[in-house]
């Protein structure tokens, strides 16, 4: 779907220029862009008074045509130009504009605040005069909305270019995705996301969002075995475990099989096998295994995840294994292998692989990815998911609420549980990210990492 991906700015560029060549026009895309944004901005306002804050190039020229499509509506709209247009389309959009334009100092205030200063073409900070004007202009209005990006923040990587830039209640993407939409720490900035279409055909490469997975009812004649299989390796804090275990259960494979020491404290319906590993291992039944939750990181820890490494089905790693792990423990791996890991985690993993671990959070996890054969999920408040073949996600931030004890265990467990259920590793680990942040959505705030188990049923129930 064209609607998933997300682009750097050199790509939607050359998407933007495949559409002028094959005849449409800079114009053409700017009316397409404009007017769709101001559809969502109308829905927003209504009659309340509407500020569009316009710069000098092309995200200028479509807060021009924004305020003229607002204004043949009979809507309540004011420009204030930060500089006058630069480029072609901008200056056809400001004469196109048939309502007066009001200069950098014009003090107004009003219901929406639209942010089209700059977009995907801003290079460098914003001027000291600039950076005022978008804060006064948020603070002088109830709402906030940013055209394409928030002005201030670079599009390939996220990061902010000053300090201090407003939070906006909406963005509205023209087009395609950008990164800063979804990498922190501008995707804190962003508010709800809404993506205005212009024609930009699928780019090949790209990377993508992370969407509701399809999911099957199991069929008629299904039995625990045919749903997947999935063994969960326990180590010296069993808790952690037993919780992936919980939520392995909710997401569709059939059979949880804890290893584990001791049967105590284990609810009822999770199944405990405290026989020797290997040989719980060898059981040809299994899908999937998951090891690193509560594995602890002496030597017992160590032999079992050579132990689980050397099974020959998907692998999810997390916690524990993952500090653990070393490029000669998966070199003998035919299977795939999921890895987990969080920004401390991610760093371990990058110094293990011999990475130097610079660039953008997607460009780490994808050198990762390449550099260990494994599909990295670098988990945190702006997930990211890289195949050794170069497919790259980016997950929606979720709730801050998961910033509770436990809640990585949980994605471990869901995401082992989707491989097991017969997915291949790259779109479990999606199907995974996707349902957690669901779940938690589901969740009341200041919730469990227990919870948070119990509500990915109800996430799964969304998927069918
Ligand atoms: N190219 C196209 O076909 C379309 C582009 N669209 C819009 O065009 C935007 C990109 O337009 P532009 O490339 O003109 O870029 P912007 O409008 O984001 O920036 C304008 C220009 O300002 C200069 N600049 C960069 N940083 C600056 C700073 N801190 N202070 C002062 N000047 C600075 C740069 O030379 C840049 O090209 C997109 O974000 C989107 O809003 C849409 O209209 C859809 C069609
Ligand atoms: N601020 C946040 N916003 C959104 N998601 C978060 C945030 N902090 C943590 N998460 C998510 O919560 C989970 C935490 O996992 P992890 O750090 O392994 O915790 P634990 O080891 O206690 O289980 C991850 O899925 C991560 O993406
Ligand atoms: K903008």
């Amino acid at each position: 779907m064209p609607g998933d991906q997300i682009l750097t700015v050199a790509q939607v560029r050359e998407a933007e220029q495949a559409l002028i060549d094959a005849g449409s026009s800079i114009d053409a895309l700017m009316q397409i862009a404009g007017r769709g944004a101001a559809d969502w901005i109308w829905r927003m306002a209504g009659r309340h008074k509407v500020t569009v804050l316009c710069g000098p190039g092309n995200n200028g020229g479509d807060g021009y045509v924004i305020a003229e499509a607002i204004r043949e509506r009979g809507g309540h709209v004011v420009v204030v130009a930060a500089a006058q247009p630069g480029t072609d389309a901008a200056k056809n959009a400001r004469k196109a504009f048939a309502s007066e334009v009001l200069g950098p100092d014009a003090d107004v205030s009003g219901h929406v605040f639209v942010d089209c200063l700059f977009g995907s073409g801003l290079t460098r900070p914003l001027t000291h005069d600039h950076a005022e004007l978008v804060k006064r202009l948020a603070a002088t209005h109830h709402r906030a909305v940013a055209v394409d990006l928030p002005s201030g923040v670079q599009s390939d990587s996220g990061m902010l270019l000053n300090d201090d830039l407003p939070r906006y209640d909406f963005t509205i993407a023209l087009g395609a995705w950008k990164f800063a939409h979804f990498l922190m720490p501008a995707a804190a900035r962003v508010g709800e996301l809404r993506l205005v279409p212009i024609g930009i055909e699928p780019v090949e490469g790209a990377a993508r969002t992370v969407v509701r997975p399809r999911v099957h009812e199991p069929p008629a004649d299904a039995h625990k075995y045919t749903r997947g299989l999935l063994a969960v390796v326990a180590g010296k804090m069993p808790g952690a475990a037993i919780l992936a275990s919980m939520a392995a259960r909710g997401a569709g494979a059939g059979y949880v099989r804890l290893f584990a020491d001791r049967m105590d404290n284990v609810p009822v319906d999770v199944v405990v096998d405290t026989g020797i590993l290997s040989e719980v291992l060898s059981d040809d039944r299994n899908r999937a295994i998951l090891v690193g939750p509560g594995l602890g990181r002496d030597g017992e820890a160590r032999e079992r995840l050579a132990i689980a490494l050397a099974d020959p089905v998907t692998a999810v790693v997390d916690a524990d294994a993952l500090v653990l792990l070393t490029p000669r423990g998966l070199a003998e791996r035919a299977a795939s292998t999921i890895a987990t890991p969080h920004e401390g985690e991610l760093v371990a993993l990058e110094r293990a692989f011999d990475l130097d671990g610079s660039g953008t959070r997607p460009e780490r996890a994808l050198a990762l990815a390449r550099a260990s054969g494994m599909v990295i999920v670098a988990k945190g408040p702006d997930t990211v998911i890289a195949a050794p073949d170069g497919r790259l996600a980016c997950a929606r931030s979720a709730t801050s609420w998961l910033s509770t004890a436990g809640t990585g265990d949980v994605l471990a467990g869901v995401i082992a549980s989707r491989a097991a259920s017969g997915v291949p590793a790259f779109e479990a680990a999606c199907e995974g990210v996707w349902l957690h942040g669901s779940a938690a959505r589901l969740c009341p705030p200041a919730f469990t990492a227990s919870a948070l188990a119990e509500r990915i049923p109800a996430a799964l129930a969304a998927c069918l």
